[in-house]
């Protein structure tokens, strides 16, 4: 591929390969397929899709993404061998354009203990892979694995010789993510002034994130020179991961007078969803603190960062989360909150300040946020109508819970008994899980129709204390609301968490109801 812009990076995306390499389960056609598709829209320039001899089904993966991509170039993966070339042709002999991407180890470790072989056997074999490459295709990749620990003259012979047997791209990888920002940016200039024929290729980058260095080891090599970098959606990769598609893509939009002008291709926006996509796909959650595309990376919930953020967003965000494709920030009540938080709340509920007394609600509020930990809105404007010791009071009580589920030919069955204000009253009923057919007697009992958004299941504790905590999101009348379970039994979790969602709604109903009767006086 050959993009005549000295300030473009060609963004080579490795998750289906690389990232795939990091998973406990491999990837189907059709996943990867789906992955690819969301990777073109993006606007990365290369797929690596597979590696064409390790399975006829990583083989049927490339042959589908190369047939179906519009804009960006597939690439299969081979080692230095005849065969694993082969087999790239034969996944996508018949595209208009294809990579082949062939790679053999360089550093001494690699070359003597792991090949048993002489480096001259290894540049030999590089040149061999090279030329044969190049007679299926003009779009030839060659990497020297570990050249993060391979000797420079060594290095710079291997990458000579490759470019002489015809490679367009020659790729440095940092394949167990030892260096340094500084070290690595030194064997990229180095390259380049030493090889004699380094301007016949694009010198490429793929480092990984042993150290958490990728992204700047990567982005110091562009400075040095290079023009390519190897990335993954999500930093997916290898061990503790490849350098983050979303972290360089960012940085060098956002520090573009630091990076020298240079620019991608990537269109930021879908950045969000490309993540979200790829994580359910792998089965691969985001952590929340992940730069850029973590839960967390827009949020906020300490007061003077909030401030800060209600006066002027740019305070506390470098970039915004649209421009990687999320709605808005997130801005978290907890103890940690000041009063413009609480101010801001409650304004964007229609409260005016001269209607409450703010010291007042702040000091309520901090008591329970201290005892809640999380806050919302609607907990919020409880504060404003119902006394300190109604605040919390429950309507629904769960007093007993029966659950018959099973394999085949079982239909999941409950029995739920509630206390609602001072009555009982019991519902049974089925669903597609007991989880399911527990929700449809609540529903039933509370006579709240929520639609449940989010159901998160998680682990407190460990070995006989171990507790089942469920977080369940519900959406009721065009409003959020989150309830909180915690049992030794998930499904009485769940059942926890739903109810205290309803006690919430119900609390809001009886606000709604009490505004509706103040405007008509
Ligand atoms: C740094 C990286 O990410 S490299 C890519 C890693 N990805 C993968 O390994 C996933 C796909 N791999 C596979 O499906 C399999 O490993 C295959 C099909 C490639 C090979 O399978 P097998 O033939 O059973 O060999 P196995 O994987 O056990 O061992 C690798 C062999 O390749 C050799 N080898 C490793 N890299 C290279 C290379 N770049 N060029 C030539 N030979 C190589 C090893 O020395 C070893 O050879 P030996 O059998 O003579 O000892
Ligand atoms: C195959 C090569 C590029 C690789 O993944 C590595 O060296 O980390
Ligand atoms: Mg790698």
């Amino acid at each position: 591929m050959a993009i005549n812009d000295d300030k473009r990076v060609i963004i080579f995306d490795t998750t289906l390969r690389d990232g795939e390499q990091a998973l406990q389960s491999s990837l189907s056609p059709k996943q990867k397929l789906q992955i690819a598709m969301i990777l073109d829209q993006l606007g990365v320039d290369v797929i690596e899709a597979g590696f064409p001899i390790s399975s006829p089904g990583d083989m049927e993966a490339v042959r589908l993404i190369g047939q179906n991509l519009k804009n960006a170039t597939v690439c299969g993966l081979s080692r230095a061998v005849d065969k694993d070339i082969d087999a790239c042709y034969e996944a996508m002999k018949g595209l208009d354009h294809y990579r082949i991407h062939t790679f053999i180890a360089t550093s001494d470790i690699h070359v003597q203990d792991k090949l048993k072989k002489s480096f001259d056997d290894v540049v030999e074999m590089a040149v061999r892979a090279v030329t044969r490459a190049r007679k299926y295709t003009d779009d030839v990749e060659f990497s020297c694995e570990d050249a993060g620990r391979t000797p420079i003259d060594h290095l710079c012979r291997t990458v000579e010789a490759a470019i002489k047997a015809g490679a367009t791209t020659v790729n440095i990888p940092d394949t167990v993510g030892y260096t340094l920002p500084y070290e690595f940016g030194n064997i990229i200039k180095s390259l380049f002034d030493r090889v004699p024929n380094i301007d016949k290729a694009v010198i490429s980058v793929h480092c990984h994130n042993d150290l958490g260095m990728a992204t700047a080891n990567s982005l110091t090599a562009l400075q040095n020179g290079a023009r390519q970098i190897e990335v993954a959606v999500n930093g997916l990769g290898e061990r503790a991961g490849n350098c983050s598609l979303e972290e360089v893509a960012m940085t060098i939009k956002t520090r573009s007078e630091y990076m020298g002008g240079l620019y991608t291709g990537i269109v930021s926006t879908n950045i969000a969803r490309a993540s979200q996509v790829v994580a359910g796909v792998c089965n691969e959650p985001v952590p929340p603190h992940k730069a850029i595309v973590g839960s967390n990376a827009f949020a906020h919930s300490s007061g003077i960062h909030q401030d800060g953020v209600l006066k002027n967003r740019s305070t506390y965000e470098i970039i915004t989360p649209e421009s990687v494709g999320f709605k808005e920030n997130n801005l978290h009540m907890t103890a940690r909150s000041g009063r413009h938080m609480i101010k801001s709340c409650l304004a964007s509920l229609g409260y005016d300040e001269s209607t409450y007394d703010l010291d007042d609600v702040y000091a309520r509020f901090l008591k329970l946020a201290d005892r809640k930990g999380q806050v919302f809105d609607y907990d919020l404007e409880a504060l404003l109508f119902f006394s300190p010791d109604k605040e919390e009071e429950t309507q629904f009580e769960l007093e007993s819970l029966n659950v018959i589920s099973g394999g085949k030919n079982v239909i999941p069955t409950a029995s739920v008994r509630l206390k609602i204000g001072k009555r009982t009253r019991t519902e049974s009923g089925t669903g597609n899980g007991p989880v399911d057919a527990v929700f449809n007697c609540i529903t039933r009992l509370t006579g709240i129709r929520c639609e449940l958004t989010n159901y998160v299941i998680a682990a407190k504790g460990s070995g006989m204390n171990a507790q089942g905590q469920v977080d369940v999101d519900v959406m009721y009348q065009g409003r959020q609301y989150h309830g909180k379970g915690l049992s030794t039994d998930v499904i009485e979790s769940s059942a926890l968490a739903l109810i205290h969602a309803c006690n919430s709604i119900y609390r809001a109903r009886i606000i709604a109801d009490e505004k509706l009767e103040n405007k008509e006086k």
